[in-house]
């Protein structure tokens, strides 16, 4: 049974059932978080982080798919009350008092992690799914001293073949995540203990 309804379809989401289901575990949000993500889109990760955050500001760069961020949120009984939606690219719009950050688009990310630094986001997370942009983001939460973890994953489902199971894999996703707020929690001694050293 799927979480969350999404009557409405934007291109380039949503972001898969399995994906945001470790994204959030990363996150760990609770209600005394402000999460705060950057290209909501369908709205599919928006409203799982409306379950669990005290508040929630969704950034999206396309007017049209702040729309559908909105409908879907609606289906969903999450109202404007609940999430403040915001039309821009980020890092414009972005707010200063973040707990929890989201990258689920990438553009101009190296300055919205600079933003995550200057404002001590305690947690940040970025999924990406092309190879070269997540190596520059492994980079970039690197050289910022807020790299803690990368992970790749990718899920199947099993369909019925001929009386037994076989399986469709989705695309490929990493995920980048680290904190800024934490400084136990950063740096390439605690990148190295979650094997992503260069050595
Ligand atoms: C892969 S989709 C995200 C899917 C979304 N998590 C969902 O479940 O539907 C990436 C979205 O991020 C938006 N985007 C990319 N960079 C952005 C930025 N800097 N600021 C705001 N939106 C951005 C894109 O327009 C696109 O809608």
């Amino acid at each position: 049974m799927p979480s969350i309804r999404l009557p409405h379809d934007a291109k380039a989401g949503p972001t898969k059932p399995e994906v945001r289901a470790v994204t959030l575990s990363k996150l760990g949000l609770t209600p005394a978080d402000h999460f705060v993500e950057v290209g909501s889109c369908t709205g599919a990760v928006t409203i799982e982080a409306a379950r669990r955050a005290g508040r929630v500001t969704a950034l999206e760069r396309k007017p049209e798919r702040l729309e559908v961020t909105r409908k879907n949120l609606a289906a969903n009984d999450v109202g404007d009350a609940d999430v403040e939606l915001v039309a821009a690219e980020a890092p414009e719009g972005l707010p200063d008092d973040a707990d929890a950050l989201f990258l689920g688009g990438s553009r101009n990310f190296e300055a919205v992690l600079d933003h995550a630094v200057e404002t001590d986001v305690d947690r940040v997370v970025m999924n990406v799914s092309r190879l070269e942009v997540a190596g520059r983001a492994v980079e970039a939460f690197r050289d910022r001293g807020i790299l803690d973890e990368v992970a790749q994953f990718q899920a199947s489902h099993g369909y019925e073949l001929a009386g037994a199971t076989s399986f469709d894999s989705d695309n490929p996703v990493y995920l980048v995540a680290g904190g800024a707020g934490d400084d136990e929690g950063s740096g390439d001694e605690d990148a190295e203990a979650s094997g992503v050293s260069d050595a």
